[in-house]
Order: C-alpha cells, then sequence, then structure tokens
C-alpha cells in the first residue's frame, strides 16, 4: 500500500518498493523531511538574511532538533546519524555500527544556499538504512520548491535527449573529474547548490547527472541516493563500485549519479582523469 501523492506537495507516481521497505518508514521519512523543511522556511521569512552566518547557524539547529525529537518519539529503539548531533547521536557516536536500524539525516543540506535570498537549490535528508539491506526508505525536501522526493514513488528515467547531457556540479567547488567527463562528452556543466537539490534535479530530468568528488558525508547522500535508487538511476563510487552507509568513517567523498545510459560513458572519462 502506497499513500496517494498530493499534487501540491509531490511528484512522482507510486512504485512497487522493495519488500524491506516498509511504507510507515517512507511515510515518516516523507513527513519529517517535509515537516523540517516547513520551519526553516519560517525561519528564512522571520530571520530574514541580513546575518548569514546566524542564519546558518539557527537553520542547523532547528531542523536538526525537530529531526531528533520526532525520531526519538516515533522510533525510539532506532539510531540515528546526523550532520549536527553530537555524541551517540553524531558522526562520532559508535551505538549505531551495532543497530540494524540506522536513521542518516542531513537536517539542511546547502547550508550556504539557504542562506542566500531567492535560492531554492537547499534540502533535508531523510534516509532509513537497515543491516543487511542498505537505504530502505528515503525523502528529500525541497522546502523552498515546495516539493518531497520519496523512495516509495517513481520518477521515470526519461527518454535520452539529442542535445549535449548536463551534468550538475557544485557551486563552489566543482570537481576536476566532472570537467575531464564534460569536456570527453561534450557535456555542459550546471553548477548548483546542496548534494540534495542536485541529485533530484536528476531525477526530475533536469539535468543528466551529478557528479561529485573531493569530500562529503553520508548524510549527504543517503536520502538523495535512496531516492534514487528506488527509481533505477545510476548511483555509485566514481570508480563504480557501490555506496555504502553507516560506516565507522561516514566520510564518503565521491558519487555519481546519472541517468543509467549515461553510467558507462561518465566512469569511462572519471577513469580517464585519474
Ligand atoms: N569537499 C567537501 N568536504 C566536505 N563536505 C563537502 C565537500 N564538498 C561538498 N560537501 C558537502 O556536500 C553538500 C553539498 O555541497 P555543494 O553544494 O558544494 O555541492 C554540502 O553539505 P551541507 O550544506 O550539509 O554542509 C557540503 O558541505
Ligand atoms: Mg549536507
Amino acid at each position: 500500500m502506497h499513500p496517494t501523492p498530493d499534487s501540491a506537495s509531490s511528484i512522482g507516481v507510486p512504485t512497487a518498493t522493495s519488500a524491506a521497505a516498509s511504507a510507515f518508514d517512507v511515510g515518516l521519512a516523507a513527513e519529517l523531511a517535509a515537516g523540517a523543511g516547513e520551519l526553516l522556511v519560517k525561519l528564512r521569512a522571520e530571520l530574514g538574511f541580513a546575518d548569514r552566518r546566524a542564519l546558518k547557524d539557527a537553520g542547523d539547529r532547528l531542523a536538526d532538533d525537530y529531526l531528533l525529537g520526532r525520531l526519538a518519539a516515533e522510533r525510539p529503539g532506532d539510531a540515528v546519524l546526523s550532520e549536527e548531533g553530537k555524541g551517540e547521536q553524531g558522526r562520532v557516536g559508535t551505538e549505531r555500527l551495532g543497530a540494524d536500524r540506522v536513521w542518516i539525516i542531513d537536517p539542511l543540506d546547502g547550508t550556504r544556499e539557504f542562506s542566500e535570498e531567492g535560492r531554492d537549490d537547499w534540502a533535508v535528508h531523510v534516509a532509513l538504512w537497515q543491516r543487511g539491506l542498505g537505504l530502505t526508505a528515503a525523502a528529500v525536501a525541497l522546502p523552498a520548491e515546495g516539493v518531497t522526493l520519496r523512495s516509495d514513488l517513481l520518477y521515470d528515467v526519461p527518454e535520452a535527449r539529442s542535445a549535449p547531457p548536463r551534468i550538475a556540479v557544485s557551486r563552489t567547488r566543482p570537481p576536476a573529474e566532472a570537467t575531464a567527463a564534460a569536456a570527453a562528452l561534450g557535456a555542459e556543466l550546471v553548477p548548483m547548490g546542496s548534494a540534495g537539490a542536485k541529485v533530484m534535479a536528476v531525477v526530475a530530468g533536469t539535468v543528466d547527472a551529478y557528479v561529485h568528488s573531493g569530500g562529503q558525508f553520508e548524510w549527504d547522500s543517503a536520502a538523495p541516493v535512496g531516492v534514487a535508487l528506488a527509481s533505477d538511476w545510476h548511483a555509485s563510487r566514481i570508480d563504480g563500485s557501490p555506496l555504502r552507509y553507516n560506516n565507522a568513517d561516514p566520510y564518503l567523498p565521491d558519487l555519481l549519479v546519472c541517468r543509467p545510459d549515461l553510467a558507462e560513458p561518465l566512469l569511462d572519462a572519471i577513469r580517464g582523469t585519474h
């Protein structure tokens, strides 16, 4: 049973998810991501953009407190890995390493863009990792667009376009691999903030690929990758190996998310740069 997509807040159509995925977990992921997103939209309106540092800090704190509070209430037996969390719930925590169910959350991805007036490339990530199964539920809210993408909805891979491919990259640190891959494929680079916003631009068909390297953590990609994989988009490390989550060290420095037909050409081009 899948929730009916609400046309105002969701795109995509219901999809068959793996038997391991619980509709309740995906529903919670989407509710929490959208709920944190609403708080962040209000905060932006209240604080304004005069003090960007204060806005970023307040946003991180507000969304993290909300998500940790709701997860503690709704799923008290589960562990959490959060960018903002501290101690057992943060990057230095070890409790999650023995847990069977771990929520991997990025309360505010694209913090820089969140603090810039008029930008909508920022996101809230909520994913569930389960031992032996990997990512089984995921939601990415794009609050400034009023959209939440989720792993129980299908985001169809469109027909290949005849136009040159478009590759999303970090606005502030576009990796050399992406520049080289773009040159090899005659592709155009599209600078954008937030890992979540970039992966969602891929599954929405706005761009054809997202290439990142040079540093990132599990929370930056878990929920976006969970959404993309559930709809059969390609997601891997840039050497083609699988993305693995809930590692002792959550550093996960690179990824490629793209249309399946572009995976091999892009991986070949990236390999050529190494
Ligand atoms: N070299 C790096 N090291 C650590 N984190 C990085 C990184 N490059 C990008 N990221 C993180 O990945 C997210 C997307 O970055 P970008 O917009 O540059 O593509 C941001 O998450 P946060 O906004 O949650 O910190 C950013 O901090
Ligand atoms: Mg992030």
